[in-house]
């Protein structure tokens, strides 16, 4: 009743009763969406999975994005991720404020700090899956397998280096995201039979112990994190003011005012650290991958990016380390990031439950409780935002335009926006930037097809392509690259021989 009174964007019309617009909408989502917004413009209603969506252009994606106290993306995340009963002992996905300060104060601001362990582990891991001698490798799931070494970098900076290198936490937090994303990936068709059962029945699975995809990831964390944060302690005690403090998350979480060193909930840590390996792993990952296959797919590009990348590499220090400053000077690899990132190809994402009812500057209304979804094609795809075919990859779109890979801008909207927009991305941008650098210095990488190969369709979403690109070392720069690999390898004997000498009695 109180919908009727209500200003509401236009509700497109549908015939399939119950269903809605869920069909089009899951199987034909692009042409779907772009007939909805010839015919009805900026904004429209939606019928899907049993709930009206409210659909939101490029017009008004900024009022959703800068209207917190209306718009909630993360409340509507937590809405379909029952958080609060696989993680219970710190309040589901935790406080949201809390969480982005966790990102901006100990891992933004310390990318200085990380810099060269980024590097070095984002090496190593592409030694390890994508190939170290004059091998030829032909990999079909590089998001699998971009997963598997973005979580070196990112392992090393959450739980520490020395938990880093062990496998099962690199499996855990190459998986983690994929586990626990299942309550996302299935689409709520319960909410066909009654409103809220989808949500409802989520939450009991797990409850009852039918199903928690985090156990088994969250047994593999509690191990380690006991085991260091145990291990530090002691030897803080041990050795007073000389004792090497360890930089990662993990620590900063021993130095927080909730952390109680005589009464320690190992699990409630292990749960601290998986929201953030939530938030960014899947993430990077996927966008690693499209930036391979985007480049792999048009091998114009190679040689411009390659020139580049190689003055950079003179500026490396005798370990291969490169200066943060160089990734300033990364401007074309940069370019082209961005525009990987802006032709994901998602059409409509970032869900934001509506907190109270608000009145749009166009004159539509949304009510409390109900969802507005934004049409980022509208903004990735527009003429006037974007320049001459803004459906064709351009990867050096944005040189001269002064907005970096990760700067968000009014036409750039894959790291969201406003005040919630990504705190990660720094971390993120940085990171792929250094694996792309050594990926084109020491690689030739094509895909099998020889074609441009399109991404995976699921819904308004897309996955990286699964089809094959075929990885070979390139010659002239093995010599870089063992320069590098000696060092790396150096590293994990050092390393190796610590953990020998300190772990006596360490049964895993
Ligand atoms: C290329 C990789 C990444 C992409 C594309 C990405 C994208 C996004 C997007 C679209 C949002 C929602 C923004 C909004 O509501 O306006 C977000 C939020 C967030 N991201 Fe990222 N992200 C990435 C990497 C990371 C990393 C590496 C971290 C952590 C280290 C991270 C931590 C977060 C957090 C904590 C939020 C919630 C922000 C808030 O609620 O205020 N992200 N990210």
């Amino acid at each position: 009743q109180r919908e009727s009174k209500l200003n509401l964007a236009p509700l497109v019309p549908y015939n399939i009763p119950i269903l809605g617009h869920t069909l089009s909408y899951m199987i034909n989502c692009k042409n779907f969406i772009r007939q909805c917004r010839e015919d009805y413009g900026d904004m429209f209603c939606l019928y899907l999975f049993g709930r009206i969506v409210t659909i939101v252009g490029k017009e008004h994606s900024h009022e959703v994005l800068s209207k917190d106290d209306v718009f909630d993306f993360t409340e509507e995340f937590r809405r379909r991720v029952p958080g609060e009963v696989m993680f219970a002992n710190i309040n589901g996905f935790g406080d949201p404020v809390y969480n982005v300060k966790i990102v901006k104060e100990f891992i933004t601001k310390k990318l200085n700090l990380y810099n060269d362990r980024i590097q070095k582990t984002f090496y190593s891991a592409t030694q390890k899956y994508i190939g170290g001698s004059d091998d030829k490798r032909t990999i079909y799931n590089l998001y699998i397998v971009m997963t598997k070494i973005v979580s070196f970098p990112i392992s090393n900076i959450l739980i520490g280096e020395e938990e880093s290198i062990y496998d099962e936490v690199i499996t855990t937090f190459s998986e983690f995201t994929t586990d626990i994303s299942i309550f996302i990936a299935i689409p709520p068709f319960l909410d066909f039979i009654y409103p809220g059962l989808h949500y409802y029945m989520n939450r009991v699975v797990v409850r009852l112990g039918l199903f928690d995809p985090a156990k088994k990831h969250r047994d593999v964390l509690t191990r380690h994190v006991k085991y260091q944060v145990d291990k530090r302690l002691r030897e803080k005690q041990i050795y007073g003011d000389s004792w090497n403090r360890p930089d990662d998350l993990l620590q900063n979480f021993m130095e927080e005012p909730f952390f109680n060193p005589k009464n320690i909930d190992y699990e409630a840590l292990a749960n601290r650290l998986s929201i953030f390996i939530f938030a960014a792993v899947h993430t990077t990952a996927r966008v690693m991958a499209n930036a391979i296959i985007d480049l792999a797919s048009r091998p114009e590009y190679m040689q411009g990016l390659y020139e580049e990348q190689l003055e950079i590499r003179k500026k490396a220090d005798e370990n291969g380390i490169l200066p943060i400053e160089s990734l300033n000077e990364m401007i074309k690899l940069d370019s082209f990031l961005r525009e990987s990132l802006r032709t994901i190809d998602d059409i409509v994402a970032l869900p934001h439950y509506v907190l109270k009812d608000y009145t749009f500057s166009n004159g539509y209304q949304v009510q409390k409780g109900q969802l507005a979804d934004l049409d980022l094609s509208d903004t990735h795809d527009d003429e006037q935002m974007q320049g001459e075919n803004p459906e064709s990859f351009d990867a050096y779109r944005h040189i001269d335009k002064n907005f970096p890979a990760s700067k968000i801008t009014k036409n750039f909207v894959s790291f969201g926006g406003g005040k919630h927009a990504c705190p990660g991305r720094y971390l993120a941008v940085n990171g792929i930037k250094y694996f792309l650098h050594n990926l084109i210095i020491n690689y030739n990488f094509r895909t099998e097809s020889g074609k441009v190969e399109e991404k995976l369709r699921y819904g308004p979403l897309t996955m990286p392509s699964n089809n094959g690109i075929i990885f070979e070392k390139s010659v002239g720069i093995i010599f870089d690259g063992l320069s590098f690999l000696s060092l790396c390898e150096g590293q994990r004997q050092t390393r190796l021989t610590f953990l020998f000498m300190s772990q006596e009695g360490r049964s895993d």
